[in-house]
């Protein structure tokens, strides 16, 4: 195993799952400015860098044929298609990105999923340490884009709102029409709430990671499982099998 960005927070936590792992071994540590060359030798490279840095790593281990699992957010459909056509040309390499790695998280957009059908209003609010350099998380447009596509299938309109007139961005980004709220700060880790309504009830679905040791087992689970997933695979819920 080789770990990118080892030197960041969530690289340096996963080089310390990974040495205590007993079926895992720790081969190379990657940071800003390290040529990644053979990647140490390693069947599986680990990636939390930052979203310029990321394709590039990507691609480069999937022309070893070395698998990769990406933390790492701020991934277009383009991006994609182009791990896409990388692994295309090396059959039985396997790529698996995933937003967010804590098992609460995912749970939380299948749920947000679920009950987004239901509800004539739907709004996301994430909330973060304030050193993270991008907004909204890449969790909070995923479980967004999860809810629309369902409230699109089930022929639900948009959520009302009389709003005339607002500062710029007192209402949030808009989501794939789904309005998404970012907050920054300090003593946080990272957060997530989805707010469902309708008239006379709410639903308040909210995950918290707490501590980055949260994101761990999911990260080992796909450590463990990318090697025979060739292909892309975007989601740890399809891992999970949820
Ligand atoms: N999927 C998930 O479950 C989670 C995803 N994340 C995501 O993971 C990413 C990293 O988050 P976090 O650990 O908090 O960020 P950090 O800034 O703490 O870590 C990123 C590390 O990558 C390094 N780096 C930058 N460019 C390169 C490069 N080209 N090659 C190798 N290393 C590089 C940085 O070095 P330097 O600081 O010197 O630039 C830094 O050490 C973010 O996109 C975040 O959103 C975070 C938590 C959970
Ligand atoms: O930067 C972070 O910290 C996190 N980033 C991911 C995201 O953008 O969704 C996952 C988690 O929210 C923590």
């Amino acid at each position: 195993m080789a770990v990118i960005g080892a030197a960041g927070r969530m690289g340096s936590e996963v080089c310390r799952a990974v040495e205590a792992a007993a079926d895992l071994d720790l081969v190379g540590r990657f940071d800003v400015g390290d040529e990644l060359g053979d990647l140490a030798g390693a069947e599986v490279a680990v990636d939390f860098t930052v979203p310029d840095a990321t394709l590039g790593n990507v691609l480069h281990a999937v022309e070893r044929g070395v698998h990769v699992v990406v933390g790492t957010t701020g991934w277009s459909d383009e991006r994609l298609d182009t791990v896409r056509r990388a692994l295309d040309e090396r059959p039985g390499t396997g790529v698996l990105i995933a937003p967010n790695f804590a098992i609460g998280a995912v749970l939380t957009m299948k749920f947000a999923a679920e009950a987004a059908r239901f509800y004539e209003s739907v709004e996301v609010i994430e909330l973060h340490h304030p050193d993270k350099v991008d907004a909204p998380s890449g969790t909070a447009v995923r479980t967004a884009e999860l809810i629309a596509d369902a409230r699109r299938d089930a022929g639900v309109p948009a959520g009302p709102d009389a709003t005339a007139t607002s500062l710029a961005g007192a209402r949030g980004a808009d989501v794939d029409g789904v309005p998404v709220h970012a907050v920054r700060l300090r003593g946080l880790v990272a957060h997530e709430e989805v707010l469902l309504g309708s008239v006379g009830e709410t639903l308040t679905l909210r995950h918290d990671s707490y501590d980055r040791v949260s994101f761990m087992p999911g990260v080992l689970i796909g450590v463990r499982a990318v090697g025979e997933r060739p292909g892309l695979t975007v989601g740890l819920e399809h891992v999970l099998d949820l």
